[in-house]
């Protein structure tokens, strides 16, 4: 037998599942990120791998049926929880939630990752954000989380706004920079993308009265349309909670 363990990493999201394949000796920065519509499609997956660890911010119909699945196939089942503290190699992350219970654990997972990278350029303080169905910005100073938003994302903006309205409509482009709109696609467009930003612009603030220096960390379906935020460092990743999940359960 090889010592080389696989594991299956795996973050269901409100709207769809993520997964990706690493072992032990995986950069958690620089994972391959596949999407999955449902978690029988990870069937195939499976097969090539030793351990599971999973994420989850709602229960998808067949959960426990695949979670039994894995037990009856021999796969151990690590699943993630938002941990009132926990180490990241040298440090603790702590959480602010009076009941930790209650925080997503991608939001928690996003910031162990967030606290790991900004680590690794010797970076005590981080803000992550991470914009897929919704958008979180959360602030962690000294590696104390201080608290942070939760806002709708810019899909489910654009739905709000058709859904109550009868003459605004859209498209599905969004632009990359705001401008003022001059008929209606623009103006929503723009509209959203601005509440998007300034969600995160927001969340600077209240980073700044903490601390000057500190790494932003974008995540999410969504992190392109974030490429005005000014910060530096400020770093990109596809999937901060599959990171955070990698960090958790895969190193050490
Ligand atoms: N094929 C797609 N389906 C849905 N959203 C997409 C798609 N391609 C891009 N997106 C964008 O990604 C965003 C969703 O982000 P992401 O994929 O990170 O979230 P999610 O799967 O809903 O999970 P989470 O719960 O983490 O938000 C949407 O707002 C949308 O703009
Ligand atoms: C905010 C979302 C929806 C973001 O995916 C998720 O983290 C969640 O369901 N959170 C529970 C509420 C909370 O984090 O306080
Ligand atoms: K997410």
């Amino acid at each position: 037998m090889s010592g080389v363990s696989n594991w299956l990493l795996i973050d269901i999201g409100n709207t769809s599942i993520k997964y990706a394949v690493v072992d032990t000796h995986t950069d958690p920065e620089f994972l391959e990120v596949h999407q999955a519509q449902n978690l029988n499609e990870l069937g195939d997956v499976l097969a090539s791998v030793q351990h599971v660890a999973l994420a989850s911010v709602r229960e998808p119909e067949n959960l426990s049926a695949f979670i039994d699945d894995l037990h009856s196939q021999g796969i151990p089942v690590h699943i993630a929880q938002t941990q009132k503290i926990q180490r990241i190699g040298r440090v603790h992350l702590q959480n602010s939630y009076k009941t930790p219970e209650n925080m997503g654990v991608d939001r928690w997972l996003a910031m162990i990752a967030g606290v790991y990278f900004a680590e690794r350029i010797t970076e005590h303080n981080v803000l992550v954000t991470d914009a897929g169905t919704a958008i979180t910005c959360d602030v962690v100073v000294g590696h104390m989380h201080k608290g942070g938003f939760i806002a709708p994302g810019l899909q489910m903006l654009k739905q709000a706004l058709y859904q109550n309205t009868q003459k605004v409509f859209g498209t599905e482009d969004t632009p990359t920079t705001i401008s003022l709109g001059k008929d209606t696609p623009e103006c929503v467009n723009a509209g959203c993308l601005a509440q998007v930003e300034g969600t995160v612009r927001q969340a600077q603030e209240q980073m700044q009265n903490y601390a000057e220096n500190y790494l932003l960390l974008i995540s999410g379906g969504d992190r392109k349309y974030l490429a005005n935020i000014q910060q530096n460092p400020k770093m990109y990743i596809e999937n901060a909670v599959l990171s955070g999940l990698c960090i958790t359960f895969v190193q050490d």
